[in-house]
């Protein structure tokens, strides 16, 4: 077994050239991405040794065993703080070069100052947000309103940020990376190395990540192309969680290995031309970073758990020309149309939500329902055209704004991945320091 030392994820010890800016800049200058590890590593504080798994094992069943229920966290204690409403951002695209071409007046008059969004005509209802935001921005979207979020899961509230809107709106563009202009996952995942390093002082992280689609109402998972990685099934835990079974989860320690696993999960999404965008996404993705940290100068002490869930949802469009693109819009429609119905539901203050009608409102629901810090920015486009849709997502919009959340703290006790993962390597440094001896004692004789 090959061994080598790789240290623990600590401000003083992570990826000594890890820079945020470099690593936007790199990206940016499309750099082809390195093939993510050819198996998932497992990390250890400093007294510990890196084991990296026998070259005989698949990083298929790694991945899969890295997910496996015996490793879930048993949740111990949590802190409650004040509800508090989902965070409601509203982006408008610039027109595209057809829409230049048409002449057409732009559609939406936003004022990013109040807020606010209204047709541009006289005596139109005015919607109110908590940001509103014009232009190719990604930068000001995410430090406004995303980075509060993304760094309060590095304490350890949960973090879910959507994306919505009808196809050809932005929601790609907004979340994920382009050669020009990286997106909300990108930014996150630079943020997270850059608190680890800079912030976290006291304590040692794990980091994992997950990277799912759902596909004509199908899981797949984007991490993984064994056998078990396709028609993934939703399970519930005795403790009433709802968990994708068999989606793989893979050890990250740098910000380059995230991104080469979503660059990974990115080319396997399903996407194709319509009739109304070259690149539409035809899945909603589900890219999470599951993370683990405790005080680094106590193994007794209470882990930290929390995930953070960046998710491009698929958009909704009228019927397309193509058959297989009108199957795949019939799913997209009613997933989302069930969306908005678990929205108004959940402002209602309904005894039944129906979560359990789609996947994707089944995923959300932990999000939705419970203690996830949320944010969800909805994405509208400018031409005249496109007004009814435009205003149906500035309504969902309005609709999620008022839905009340209560974000947690969650506090594990033991047998959390990170004890679970130090134990195994422990075990392994006794086995080798046992075959060493033995080695020594055979030379001897
Ligand atoms: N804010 C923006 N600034 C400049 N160009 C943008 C912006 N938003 C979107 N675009 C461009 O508009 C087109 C459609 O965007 P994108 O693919 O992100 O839409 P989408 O909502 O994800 O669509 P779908 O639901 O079909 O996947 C792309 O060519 C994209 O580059």
């Amino acid at each position: 077994m090959k061994r080598s030392r790789i240290p623990f994820l600590t401000s003083q010890q992570q990826t000594p050239s890890f820079s945020p800016a470099t690593f936007l800049q790199n990206m940016t200058d499309n750099q082809p991405p390195a093939s993510p590890p050819a198996t998932p590593l497992l990390y250890s504080s400093d007294s510990y040794t890196i084991s990296t798994p026998s070259p005989s094992s698949s990083y298929a069943s790694l991945a899969t065993s890295a997910s496996t229920k015996s490793l879930r966290p048993k949740l111990s204690k949590s802190t409650t703080i004040a509800s508090e409403n989902i965070q409601v951002m509203v982006r408008c695209r610039p027109p595209s070069d057809m829409e230049e071409q048409s002449h057409e007046q732009d559609c939406w008059l936003l004022i990013p100052e109040q807020g606010t969004v209204k047709l541009d005509e006289s005596n139109g209802t005015t919607f109110e947000y908590d940001r509103v935001f014009k232009g190719t921005d990604n930068t000001e979207i995410y430090e406004s309103g995303i980075q509060k979020l993304v760094r309060s899961t590095m304490e350890g509230y949960n973090g879910t940020v959507f994306a919505y809107g009808q196809t050809a709106s932005g929601k790609t563009y907004t979340m994920t990376r382009t050669a020009e202009e990286p997106g909300v996952i990108p930014k996150a995942v630079a943020d997270v190395f850059t608190y680890i390093e800079e912030e976290a002082i006291d304590r040692e992280f794990l980091l994992q990540v997950s990277y799912m689609e759902i596909y004509n109402e199908k899981i797949n998972d984007l991490l993984n192309t064994g056998r078990h990685s396709t028609g993934l099934s939703i399970r519930t835990t005795t403790h009433g969680q709802d968990y994708v079974e068999n989606l793989s989860t893979m050890a990250v320690t740098t910000p380059e290995e995230v991104m080469n696993y979503i660059e990974l999960g990115e080319g396997r999404r399903h996407t194709s031309e319509t009739d109304f965008n070259k690149n539409s996404s035809r899945s909603h993705t589900i890219f999470q970073l599951i993370i683990e940290s405790k005080p680094r100068m106590s193994s007794l002490a209470s882990v930290r758990t929390s995930r953070l869930n960046l998710i491009d949802l698929a958009g909704s469009e009228k019927v397309a020309t193509n058959t297989e693109r009108r199957q795949e819009g019939s799913f997209i429609n009613k997933s989302l149309l069930t969306l908005g119905k678990v929205i108004t539901q959940l402002n209602e203050g309904a005894k039944h939500i129906p979560y359990r009608d789609s996947k994707l409102t089944r995923i959300l629901s932990a999000s939705l329902s419970g203690n996830d810090r949320v944010a969800v920015i909805c994405t509208i486009n400018p031409a005249w055209k496109s007004k009814d849709e435009s205003t149906n997502t500035l309504r969902f919009a309005q609709g999620v704004k008022k839905v009340r959340i209560n974000p947690k703290i969650t506090q594990v006790a033991q047998n959390s991945r990170l004890q679970n993962y130090k134990e195994q390597i422990v075990e392994l440094e006794i086995q080798m320091q046992r075959k060493t001896e033995q080695e020594a004692e055979t030379k001897e004789r």
